[in-house]
């Protein structure tokens, strides 16, 4: 398991730096942050939140408590992502991160998003997403920005 930072820590909100390097080591961060973010109950996961000022995240939609109709889906490692369109409509809803423990936000995002990211193998993938696992890859993506859910609570 990898320490996860908690709110206030510089690493959260510095620009996170591009994957140059897809070799092992990537491969072992990968696993380390999935285990990190199963322990801990999470959808997802920022390599800043586990102290590495990386652009890689993964998210792990799964039917939970707050969001039934949320799609069960394998883990993905989403890699120098960016968001290449938006839809026009934004949904309200609502949020957790595990570096902000015990706190819960309604935070609007786009319904629909148009991505493109690299996978663990550098392979790019573009692709559109929408609803819940929209609103992960949104969350986990300001998490390579430097933003955090106190700056989007809306
Ligand atoms: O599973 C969680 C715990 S918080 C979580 O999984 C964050 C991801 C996330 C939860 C909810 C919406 C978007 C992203 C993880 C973080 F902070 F590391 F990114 C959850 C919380 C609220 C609504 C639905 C699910
Ligand atoms: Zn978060």
């Amino acid at each position: 398991m990898l320490s996860i930072a908690i709110y206030g820590e510089k690493i959260l909100n510095q620009q996170a730096e591009p994957v140059t390097v897809f070799d092992n080591q990537l491969h072992t961060l990968a696993d380390d942050m999935l285990a990190t973010m199963q322990q801990a109950h999470g959808v997802g996961i920022a390599a800043p939140q586990v102290h590495r000022s990386l652009q890689m995240f993964i998210m792990a939609s799964n039917p939970n408590s707050r969001y039934s109709d949320a799609p069960m889906m394998a883990p993905q490692v989403v890699i120098n992502p960016q968001i290449l369109q938006t839809s026009v409509e934004q949904i309200r809803g609502e949020e957790g991160c595990l570096s902000l423990p015990q706190e819960r936000c309604q935070v609007a995002r786009f319904e629909s998003i148009e991505v493109r990211y690299q996978d663990i193998s550098g392979e790019w993938c573009q692709e559109w997403l929408s609803g819940f696992v929209a609103r992960i890859f949104q969350h986990e993506f300001d998490h390579l920005q430097g933003i955090t859910l106190r700056e989007r609570m809306s």
